[in-house]
């Protein structure tokens, strides 16, 4: 796979299925189930380190998992999030740390935020660095958001999603990450821009969908989001229940209205 044939997929139609990895042995598994896109997630600090939030993920641990994953997989495209505090300081600074995640195999970085975030995001594109936004629920702003909420409801903050998300695709993102936002607005988003959008909690009509790979298998300890389908359930396999999310996102049968906000 690569950003390519991913931004093909997305103009013809075609959903991509995205799930987390953080090791070699899920990361062999989810690629030869037919996953197009394994995300190292900063997620791996709650589900991994059973923190409440993704803050104390350092980049050091998302460089260990990066290679992890890289050393699993063949073919499968690896984004790797950009943990808080090693990207917001300035370009440069998030030059220096997204090289250390692209040297441990990852084929593109994703960060969180949107405008603010426009002169990094070229910044790393204009030398060689595929970048991934991430728009709406953002965790690492858990604090301010005040707590894991659906984001633009109302039409002031839609409106500037829309407009986040191009200005994210004029600084040369090549996809972006939309998370539990109305389905609608997602819908509107995706319309808006020509790069596949991600979404999680954001309804069917995204270019591809995201879960995190221990919700989907209800392995995850803690309470699981509403957006969550257990497909384990009716499952006789790991190796099947991650076949059967490729499916469901393909047939746009996963996400339902009731995983939609
Ligand atoms: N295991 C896991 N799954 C995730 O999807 C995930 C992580 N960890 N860590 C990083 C972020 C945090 N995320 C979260 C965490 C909690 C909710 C949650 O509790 N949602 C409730 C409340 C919704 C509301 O109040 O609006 C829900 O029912 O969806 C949602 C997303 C999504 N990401
Ligand atoms: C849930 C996805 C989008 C993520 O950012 C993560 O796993 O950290
Ligand atoms: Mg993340």
């Amino acid at each position: 796979m690569n950003l390519v044939k991913l931004q093909q997929l997305a103009q013809d139609g075609e959903k991509i299925a995205v799930l987390t990895c953080y090791d070699a042995s899920f990361a062999s598994l989810c690629e030869s189930a037919g996953v197009d896109v394994l995300l190292v997630g900063d997620s791996l600090g709650m589900v991994l380190q059973g923190n409440s939030s993704t803050l104390s993920v350092t980049l050091s641990q998302m460089v260990y998992h990066t290679r992890a994953v890289a050393a699993g997989t063949k073919k499968a495209y690896i984004v790797s999030d950009m943990p808080f505090g090693s990207y917001q300081q300035s370009p440069e600074q998030a030059l220096r740390n997204a090289s250390r995640l692209m040297a441990a195999g990852a084929h593109m970085v994703k960060l969180e935020g949107g405008t603010v975030m426009v002169e990094t995001v070229r910044f790393l594109v204009e030398r060689g660095i595929p970048v991934c936004g991430h728009l709406g629920l953002t965790p690492q702003s858990v604090h301010q958001l005040g707590g894991y909420r659906v984001q633009g409801k109302d039409d002031a903050s839609a409106q500037q999603l829309v407009s986040d998300a191009q200005a994210l695709e004029n600084a040369g993102a090549g996809m972006i990450v939309l998370e539990m936002l109305p389905a609608s607005l997602a819908k509107t988003i995706t319309s808006s821009i020509h790069i596949p959008t991600i979404g999680i909690g954001a309804g069917v009509d995204c270019s591809g969908q995201v879960l995190v790979l221990q919700d989907m298998l209800g392995i995850y300890h803690g309470k699981s989001p509403r957006f969550v389908r257990n497909f384990m359930q009716g499952a006789t396999s790991i190796q099947e229940a991650v076949a059967t999310y490729v499916l469901a996102v393909k047939d746009k049968t996963f996400p339902a209205a009731k995983h939609s906000f």
